[in-house]
């Protein structure tokens, strides 16, 4: 075991009472969480890194403009945050949204305003119906993606090889929150696993469950509902996936499709963005390779006819995006009333308020099974105690599941922090990513706009780029993944649409090209390296000048968070290198305050 960490042993809490939110233990469960009081950045605005229009930015504004009318009136939801609703004036200062209508769609949207008339029944702005009313004024969306594949060396190359840490996860706390929790597992050879999920889980190269698959499996076999929470690139997908999967082939049910083809999944899985959606999809067919289940997938920016009809045929697990979901539900392709899961990943994103309409309408649906008569199931890394207080009412005497400190970053990332105007920051990322030649880096920005105009610039310079944002069309989103996840491109220059979930072999830097405005989002970004155990760097600009209001809620969380994630470990190594990073902002802080 590695001197750096604490070897102190998981630590699982006596049970507690958690059905009422006036209980106190259940704070004391999450007492570094985000619920504590850290701010987030909600309430910033800055325009800061526009930049001058090009021929990119000029195509991709009039998209822009489009999602202004859509979003203006705040009617539609589908922000990553308040400042979505609040300041819906200009879709470029306000980031990202996934799971809504391409680029033409978007520019039709602008003259009507369709978020005023869309009156909240697709909150996330997901219209490519393919079929319907707006069918009429729209071009039909007509991607289809790649059949997924049946090469078995291929279905189970997905996964990352866990790295040199991955012993240390079992070093972190874990804390389990609610009434008579099962017993953790200590192995996947004990936990009563079929067959067929063993057989998987190997061929996986899985050798040892991670703490949150070791009380997640159990949790989820025992017929609870569960909220758990871990750090990014901790197998959480693993760890409701194996155990569901489990239960569908232990216990089986007949796959019912009604009259008109309309499919009753035993499992919805709802995600935040189309790519995550696709990923769990396609991890949902690896644990269940080889068995009679039957795996679908929908989402939006891809034809609506041919997913339907792969649902139609009867699925035990659907995994699709809110929005395309409910496309499906009004349509009468879908009901719930054969669910026995439902899980949110990304729970505390699927419970803000541009998701939450669509959660409410999918839990409430006339069609789904009663709390009681179904399993509830949120992961994230990230879960702000308001959300855990409004997610409580989907859920029925859950268990709450916390490894480590809800919402701290991955201890195997090392951050760095540079001070730069924005006028430096172009050669900054240039300089960076000529000192790091041949590696892996994945450059955040804030604006669709701002992420056209990276790539193009790297591009000139003969740098191998792709862009994924959601002004790009699904098929240019996946094939800007693809070429990035291939090797093709070692750099992928990305909006928030890409800062949860993905799972990308060999990420070596994050670039915080934009500090985001969540210190959640922050979270997450940093999270797509260093992940399963191994090493990775996250670099974030900022400009003292225009965001010093962010830099000092970052030091302030960071500091908070870095130090109660450091005392887990042995050595100072990692706090220390914390501690010069809040030195270097404090610095920054007193000479522009
Ligand atoms: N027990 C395990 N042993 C080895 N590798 C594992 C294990 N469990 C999961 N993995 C691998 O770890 C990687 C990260 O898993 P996963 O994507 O589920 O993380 P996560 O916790 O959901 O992260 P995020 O919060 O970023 O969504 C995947 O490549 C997965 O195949």
């Amino acid at each position: 075991m590695d001197e750096d960490w604490d070897d102190n042993d998981v630590v699982v809490e006596a049970p507690q009472k958690v059905n009422s939110y006036d209980n106190d233990d259940v704070d004391e469960g999450h007492s570094l969480s985000r619920g504590r009081g850290f701010p987030t950045f909600i309430e910033d605005n800055d325009d800061f890194n526009k930049v001058g229009s090009n021929g990119f930015g000029e195509r991709r504004g009039r998209g822009g403009r489009g999602g202004r009318g859509r979003g203006g009136r705040g009617g539609r939801g589908g922000g990553r945050d308040r400042s979505d609703y609040e300041n819906g004036h200009d879709d470029y200062e306000n980031g990202d949204r996934d799971d809504r209508p391409e680029r033409g769609e978007r520019g039709r949207g602008r003259g009507r305003g369709r978020g005023g008339r869309g009156g909240g029944s697709r909150p996330n702005g997901d219209s490519e119906h393919g079929e319907g009313e707006d069918e009429a004024k729209k071009p039909p969306v007509t991607y289809v993606p790649p059949e997924p594949t049946d090469n078995e060396e291929e279905i189970f190359s997905s996964t990352i090889s866990s790295g040199i840490n991955f012993d240390k996860f079992d070093c972190i706390a874990v804390k389990v929150t609610g009434e008579n929790p099962p017993r953790a597992i200590e192995s996947f050879e004990t936990a009563n696993l079929r067959k067929y999920v063993l057989d998987n889980i190997l061929k996986s190269g899985y050798k040892k469950p991670t703490p949150i698959q070791k009380h997640a499996i159990p949790i989820i076999m025992a017929g609870r509902d569960l909220m758990g929470c871990a750090q990014t690139g901790s197998g959480k997908t693993a760890a409701f996936l194996l155990p569901i999967i489990n239960t569908l082939l232990q216990d089986p049910r007949d796959l019912i499709t009604g009259p008109n083809g309309c499919a009753q999944p035993q499992v919805i899985i709802v995600a935040p963005t189309r790519e995550l959606t696709l990923q769990i999809f396609n991890e949902a067919r690896k644990f269940s390779h080889g068995s009679i289940l039957k795996i679908a997938v929908a989402y939006g920016g891809t034809a609506v006819r041919h997913q339907g009809d792969n649902i139609s045929r009867g699925c035990h697990i659907l995994v699709a995006t809110p929005g395309r979901l409910h496309d499906f539900v009004d349509r009468n392709r879908v009901s719930f009333g054969g669910v026995r899961f439902v899980v949110l990943d990304e729970a505390d994103r699927m419970l803000d308020m541009g998701f939450m309409p669509s959660v409410e309408k999918m839990m409430e649906h006339s069609t789904m099974v009663p709390i009681t008569e179904r399993q509830t199931l949120m992961f994230s890394a990230t879960f702000p105690e308001d959300i855990q207080h409004l997610a409580g009412r989907f859920l029925n005497n859950y268990l709450f599941v916390a490894v480590g400190v809800v919402g701290g970053a991955s201890a195997d990332v090392e951050q760095i922090f540079h001070q730069v105007t924005k006028y430096e920051k172009q050669n900054m990322l240039k300089q960076l990513i000529q000192d790091n030649d041949g590696k892996r880096i994945l450059v955040f920005v804030e604006t669709k706009r701002n992420a056209d105009f990276i790539a193009a610039m790297l591009s000139e310079q003969q740098l191998l780029t792709s862009s994924i944002h959601g002004d790009r069309m699904q098929r240019e989103r996946e094939e800007a993944l693809l070429n990035f996840k291939s090797g093709r491109h070692c750099i992928l220059v990305a909006t928030a649409v890409a800062a949860r979930g993905l799972d990308i072999k060999n990420v070596d830097i994050v670039v915080n090209y934009d500090l985001p405005k969540s210190i959640d989002e922050y979270v997450h970004r940093i999270g797509r390296t260093g992940r399963v155990g191994n090493r990775g760097m996250a670099v974030s600009f900022y400009d003292s000048e225009k965001v010093i209001n962010k830099v000092i809620k970052l030091l302030k969380i960071l500091s908070v968070r870095r130090f109660s994630a450091a005392s887990q470990y042995k050595t100072s190594k990692y706090a220390l290198t914390y501690v010069i990073y809040a030195l270097c902002l404090t610095r920054a802080l007193i000479r522009f305050s």
